[in-house]
């Protein structure tokens, strides 16, 4: 591997002129010590490239033969957008640099200028792309090293090593002025992870929640920009957008992933500008909102299908969050299980009740289609029936018949230990419990406790008990 090659990505340069071409390769070698170029004069073979190679940043000629710049940067911004174009022309006219912005170019420089000039723009998008491929690296690292968490994790409860890993990324990001998407099936706690972000965060502002699952593109565009009076019949007052309300804070566009495709349009341009009018207003306004989106569907799907814009999805997901399914976190079952039930007693004025141990083998083998919510109303109305001791397996009887064919019983008289085996005795068995407890709870104490059916405090005696003298 050559270890003098700048940047670590390749950056293409197109233009059918051979001698500009060589003389642009030299100039940026000079000034930005870039030299992973490739170097390209037939506009056709463009996207063949782009295909093969690990290219991120493109130069473009603007007038070529076959293929012309503007219609290369449409396709370029459609097929790759993670790659950054920028325009080298030999044409000086406002209108084909503006026209080249708005197909998505990152920008516009003609062929007489400046050299370092030139230089300084395409450090400034190396930079950006270099930066980009530092957040991913980041985000790999966190998802694999575990800190010490943020009080506003608290409420999420799991001792799942996903989502510790989930609340990791998030302490990292919650300040970033970028796009956060969280994506997971219905019902997982997105919204709860969304409250954990504007807590984590040192937004002063509100976070202002929007499913814009029902608005159809006048209604989303009311909700959001809000409207100027006398914009439409019946606007007898001006209203401010939830996009006002969100100032200083965050606006969560629940069900992002049913956004019909003319609203897709608006928001986009409401990503890439800062800026949006009001209905009925030329004046524009800035966002001062960082913007969350959730959706329980799967985007890359809608995207294949054209139902979700390429562009937007990936200025959506720069910060990425992704929940597990609740079947897919077992570990979390019992816990979440008896966090509802207590939220219940104390609702419906009753004393706890008992968590029989098959009703946990029935739960851990059923798929919660509806995840946490579904468990949170099996809780709950299982408690509304609830007189005293164990809880009833009759409330669970729509979940049996969901897992047919488990045999509860063979599950609760497996032995523990193999017949032949040497049994541990009492006093390490204990220990190991409370090892093992600790290590699923990330040294959780609360959640430890509550693992092991004993007092935090009685555990915390158990742990100053097993470190050694000082
Ligand atoms: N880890 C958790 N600990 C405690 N409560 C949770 C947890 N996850 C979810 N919940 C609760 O489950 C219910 C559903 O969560 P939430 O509304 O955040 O899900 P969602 O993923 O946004 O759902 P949807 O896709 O339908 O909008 C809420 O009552 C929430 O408080």
């Amino acid at each position: 591997m050559n270890t003098n090659t700048y940047p670590s990505f390749q950056v293409l340069i197109c233009d059918d002129d051979d001698s500009f071409l060589r003389s642009i390769s030299f100039a940026i070698e000079r000034y930005c010590g870039i030299n992973n170029i490739i170097q390209c004069n037939d506009s056709r073979e463009v996207l063949g490239k782009l295909n093969d190679g690990d290219i991120r940043v493109v130069l473009l000629d603007l007038n070529m033969p076959h293929i012309s710049g503007d219609e290369l940067i449409a396709q370029i911004t459609e097929l790759h957008p993670h790659i950054s174009v920028l325009i080298i022309s030999g044409i000086n006219q406002v209108e084909a640099a503006v026209k080249c912005i708005k197909l998505g170019a990152y920008g516009y420089h003609v062929k007489t200028e400046d050299p370092e000039r030139l230089s300084n723009s395409i450090m400034q998008v190396i930079r950006y792309q270099e930066l980009n491929l530092e957040n991913q690296a980041m985000r790999g690292y966190l998802l694999e090293n575990q800190t010490s968490l943020h009080p506003a994790f608290s409420k999420i409860i799991s001792v799942n090593h996903q989502m510790h890993s989930v609340f990791n990324y998030i302490e990292s990001i919650s300040n970033s002025q970028q796009p956060i998407l969280i994506t997971g099936e219905s019902g997982v706690g997105k919204e709860l992870i969304a409250r954990a972000i504007h807590e984590t965060s040192s937004c002063s502002g509100e976070l202002v929640c929007v499913n814009v699952a029902g608005l159809d593109d006048n209604l989303f565009s009311d909700t959001l920009f809000g409207h100027k009076k006398g914009a439409f019949t019946g606007a007898e007052q001006a209203r401010k957008g939830m996009i006002e309300r969100a100032s200083g804070g965050i606006l969560f566009l629940d069900e992002i992933g049913d956004l019909n495709l003319a609203s897709q349009v608006k928001l986009l341009r409401l990503l890439q500008e800062g800026e949006y009018y009001p209905v009925g207003s030329d004046t524009p306004k800035r966002i001062n909102a960082h913007i969350i989106a959730a959706t329980h569907q799967n985007l890359l799907t809608k995207k294949e299908n054209g139902e979700f814009r390429n562009d937007l999805y990936y200025r959506l997901k720069i910060h990425h969050v992704n929940i597990p399914p609740l079947r897919e976190r077992k570990q979390d079952i019992a816990l979440l299980l008896e966090h509802f039930l207590t939220l219940a007693a104390q609702e419906f004025n009753k004393p706890l009740a008992n968590i029989p141990k098959e009703l946990l083998i029935l739960l851990e083998n059923y798929a919660f289609p509806g995840n946490i919510r579904e468990l949170r109303a099996m809780a709950f109305d299982a408690m509304s029936t609830h007189q005293s001791g164990d809880l009833s397996m009759k409330a669970f009887e729509s979940v049996r018949s969901a897992v047919p064919t488990l045999d509860i019983q063979a599950q609760l008289s497996k032995p523990l230990f193999e017949s032949s085996s040497t049994l541990p005795t009492l006093k390490q068995a204990a220990e190991l419990l409370v090892a093992e407890a600790m290590k699923r709870a990330n040294s959780n104490q609360s959640l430890a406790a509550q693992l092991l059916g004993i007092s935090q405090p009685a555990l915390s005696k158990r742990l100053k008990k097993g470190q050694p003298e000082s």
